[in-house]
C-alpha cells in the first residue's frame, strides 16, 4: 500500500459519512419541495445544469415526484411509467429525451394546478363524495358547487335546484340536444346525470371556485374538454371501510349493494388517471384538502 494512503477502515468511515451527508442533502431538497419552497420543476432544472449540485443530481425521480403534493408512491410509479423513465432512474442519470418527457409533464401539471378554479371530484360508491361535499357546501361558500341534472326521482328531503334539478327523460334529451350538459352519464346502470354547462361557464369567468362531484365516466369527459380541471380521487381508508359506508347507509338493496360493489373495484384500479388522490378518513380534512387544491402552488 502506498505511504499517503489511508488505512481502510479510515476509508470506510470517511465513505459512510459522505453516504449520511448525501442523504441528508437529498431529504432536504425533498423537504423543499414539499413545503413549496422550491418546485419540482426547479430542482429538476438544477439537476441537469452544470452547476456542481449533488443532491438535486442523486435524487431519485420516484423521490421527487413523491415530494409533490397529491402524489403517492403508485402515482409517481405510474408517471414514471407513462414517461418511460425506469424505477430507479436518478435526476442527473436521465437522457436527453426523458429530461424534456419529465420538464413538460412537471410543468403541465405545474400549471394546472396553480391556475385551475375548477375541481372535480370523483370516487367509488359510498367513499363519501356527497358527505364531503355537503361539508364544502357549508363551510366554504366561497366554492360554488355544481347542481347537475338527474331522472332520478327526488329522495325525501331533497329539492330541486339545491340538490339536482330533476327532470324526466324528455328534458334530459333535450339538454343533450342542444348541447347544455358539459358531461352526462348513466350511472350505477339506472339513471342518468349530468353537469349543466351554462353556470359552470358564467363562475368560471367571474373568476370564481367551482366544484363538481359526479361519476368517474363524467369526470374522464370534463378532463378531455376542459384540461384546466384538477381530478380528484376520494378514496376510502380500507376496502372493509368502503363495504361498512355502503352497508350503513343503508339505501340500496342488497343486490344493489353487490352491483356498486363490483363497480367500486373497477373504479379503483383507475385511480391513477387523476391528478390527486385524497383519502376520506375524515370529513372535515379531506374537505379542507379538496379546496385547498384551489389554491395549491
Ligand atoms: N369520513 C367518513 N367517516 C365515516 N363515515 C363517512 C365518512 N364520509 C362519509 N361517511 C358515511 O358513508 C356513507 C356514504 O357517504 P356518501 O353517501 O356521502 O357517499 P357517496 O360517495 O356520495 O356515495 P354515492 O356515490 O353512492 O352516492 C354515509 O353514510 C356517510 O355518512
Ligand atoms: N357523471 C355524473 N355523475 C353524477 C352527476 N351528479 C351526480 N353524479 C353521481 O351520481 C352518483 C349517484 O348519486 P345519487 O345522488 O343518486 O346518490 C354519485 O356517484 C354522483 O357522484 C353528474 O352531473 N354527472
Amino acid at each position: 500500500m502506498p505511504a499517503h494512503r489511508n488505512p481502510p477502515e479510515v476509508d470506510r468511515v470517511a465513505a459512510a459519512r459522505a453516504a449520511v451527508a448525501a442523504r441528508r442533502a437529498r431529504a432536504a431538497v425533498k423537504a423543499q419541495v414539499a413545503s413549496g419552497e422550491r418546485s419540482a420543476l426547479e430542482v429538476a432544472r438544477a439537476a441537469w445544469s452544470d452547476e456542481d449540485l449533488p443532491a438535486e443530481k442523486s435524487l431519485r425521480v420516484r423521490d421527487l415526484l413523491t415530494s409533490m403534493s397529491g402524489i403517492g408512491p403508485a402515482r409517481a410509479e405510474a408517471v414514471m411509467g407513462e414517461l418511460r423513465i425506469a424505477p430507479s432512474k436518478r435526476l442527473g442519470g436521465l437522457g436527453t429525451r426523458q429530461r424534456t418527457a419529465l420538464a413538460d409533464w412537471l410543468a403541465a401539471r405545474g400549471r394546472k394546478r396553480g391556475a385551475s378554479k375548477l375541481v372535480v371530484l370523483a370516487g367509488p360508491t359510498a367513499v363519501g363524495k356527497g358527505t364531503v361535499s355537503a361539508h364544502i357546501r357549508e363551510h366554504f361558500p366561497d366554492v360554488n358547487l355544481s347542481v347537475s341534472a338527474t331522472t332520478r326521482k327526488p329522495r325525501p328531503g331533497e329539492v330541486d335546484g339545491v340538490h339536482y334539478y330533476f327532470v324526466d327523460d324528455a328534458e334530459f334529451d333535450r339538454m343533450i340536444r342542444d348541447r347544455e350538459l358539459l358531461e352526462w352519464a348513466v350511472v350505477h346502470n339506472s339513471y342518468r346525470y349530468g353537469t349543466p354547462r351554462p353556470p359552470i361557464d358564467r363562475a368560471l369567468d367571474a373568476g370564481d371556485k367551482v366544484m363538481l362531484e359526479i361519476d368517474l365516466q363524467g369526470a374522464r369527459q370534463v378532463r378531455d374538454a376542459m384540461p384546466e380541471a384538477v381530478l380528484v380521487f376520494l378514496l376510502p381508508p380500507t376496502w372493509e371501510e368502503l363495504v361498512r359506508r355502503l352497508i350503513g347507509r343503508g339505501t340500496e338493496s342488497a343486490e344493489e349493494q353487490a352491483r356498486r360493489l363490483e363497480t367500486a373495484k373497477v373504479e379503483l384500479a383507475a385511480q391513477d388517471e387523476f391528478d390527486v388522490r385524497i383519502v376520506n378518513s375524515d370529513v372535515g380534512t379531506a374537505a379542507r384538502e379538496v379546496v385547498d387544491l384551489f389554491s395549491a402552488p
